[in-house]
């Protein structure tokens, strides 16, 4: 929390990490003198530019449950930390949208809000991801849409929303800040869609399926040097498991499996005729081949995962532990198929890092 103020013992281990990986950014000495003293003057203090875009990327280099990492080096950082009021800070996650999407040439790219202060809470977006389909709970329980995103829709719903009732209609941002929530409808044009077809598959086209191409992380914490930035939205490009064997696939989520294996016609009388792991395979076959055929950035897990394995033999070469978790590291499809499979990992917890704002895991 900000009540306790700053760690100055991590102010001061992130200045010289800092320095040691930045040599040209100046003599280390006077930064950290005026650090400390900022600190003992206000009980927190203000990162250079230079820090927060060093500070922003080691904390996706750290990321443990990240296959993505190679290119953390190319993350690009909006310092935004003079922004700090709902409306401001709404209109800067539609501007995120507009210059990461890049009309499907995807940029990694992450926004910096304001920091907690001693005293005052910066602001929060309650939804997970900046582009959420909305999840409509009916009386009998069930949900019409993404049952993942049932809460804030009752939430956004509650605050006045109303939705058109379909299962793909994109959630409005809540936005909190000072205490007060704000609703914010996202302009269609900042919002790439991509409808899932299949490349040999006609009638695949006709479930009607599709999803967003950007998936912008709106709910962690960036920690650096011991300052915490609650709202600090970032995003990748998707790797296509992602959306083909968990979003559309888990049974809590979209749930189509038994759909595609049926108009696959396949014989689902039994587990052991593997009717589930045929149907995941078209689906993610979908996935890639739609988002590919839109120009729409997208990574396959095989690639990933080679890419991943290539991150991990350039940091040992720069002398640095490689933290990973191997149950989020290794894809949810065909796992043995990829290297990242095949060895352990240091589940080392470093900073700076992306905490998870709502503590618990999963
Ligand atoms: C550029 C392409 C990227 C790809 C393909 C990628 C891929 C992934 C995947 C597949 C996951 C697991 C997600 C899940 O299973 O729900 C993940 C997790 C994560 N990624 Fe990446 N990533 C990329 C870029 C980034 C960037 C730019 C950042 C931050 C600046 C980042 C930070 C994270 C974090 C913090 C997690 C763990 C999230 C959690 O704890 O819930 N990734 N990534
Ligand atoms: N490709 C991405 N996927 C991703 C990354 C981090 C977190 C998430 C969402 N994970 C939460 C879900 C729900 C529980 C398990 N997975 C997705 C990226 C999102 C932002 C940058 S890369």
């Amino acid at each position: 929390g900000c009540e306790e103020g700053i760690d100055r013992g991590e102010a001061e281990d992130f200045i010289r990490l800092y320095h040691a990986e930045n040599p040209s950014a100046g003599s280390m000495k006077p930064r950290l003198r005026e650090v400390a003293r900022e600190i003992s003057q206000t009980g927190t203090y203000t990162h250079t530019p230079g820090e927060l875009a060093f500070g922003a990327r080691v904390a996706w280099r750290n990321s443990n449950k990240c296959i993505g990492r190679l290119y953390w080096k190319s993350l690009r950082v909006r310092d935004r930390r003079h922004v700090d009021t709902a409306d401001g800070v709404a209109d800067e996650c539609v501007e995120h949208l507009r210059v990461a999407t890049n009309k499907g040439k995807i940029r990694p790219t992450v926004t910096v809000f304001a920091p907690d202060r001693p005293g005052e809470h910066a602001p929060v977006i309650w939804n997970d991801q900046l582009i959420r389909y909305a999840g409509y709970t009916r009386p009998d329980g069930s949900v019409v849409g993404d049952p993942a995103n049932a809460e804030v829709t009752e939430a956004a719903v509650r605050l006045g929303w109303r939705g058109r009732g379909t299962r793909f209609d994109v959630l409005p941002l809540v936005v909190e800040a000072k205490g007060t929530p704000a609703l914010r409808e996202l302009p269609p044009e900042v919002v790439l869609e991509v409808p899932l077809r299949h490349p040999s598959f006609r009638w695949f086209a006709d479930l009607g399926l599709k999803w967003h191409a950007v998936p912008v992380i709106s709910n962690m914490c960036l920690e650096i040097g011991g300052v915490r930035y609650p709202c600090a939205p970032f995003n990748g490009w998707y790797m296509g498991t992602e959306i083909g064997a968990r979003n559309l696939a888990d049974a809590d989520r979209y749930d189509q499996l038994a759909v595609v294996a049926e108009r696959l016609g396949l014989d689902m009388s039994h587990d052991r005729t593997l009717w589930r792991d045929q149907a995941l395979v078209e689906l993610n076959v979908a996935v890639l081949h739609s988002f590919e055929e839109d120009g729409v950035a997208v990574t396959d897990h095989h690639t990933e995962a080679r890419r991943f394995m290539l991150h991990l033999e350039k940091e040992e070469r720069s002398g640095r532990v490689c933290p990973a978790d191997w149950s989020w590291i290794v894809p949810p499809l065909s796992g043995a198929a990829t290297p990242v499979f095949h060895r352990y990992y240091d589940d080392v917890q470093l900073t700076p890092a992306f905490t998870r704002r709502d503590g618990n895991e999963g």
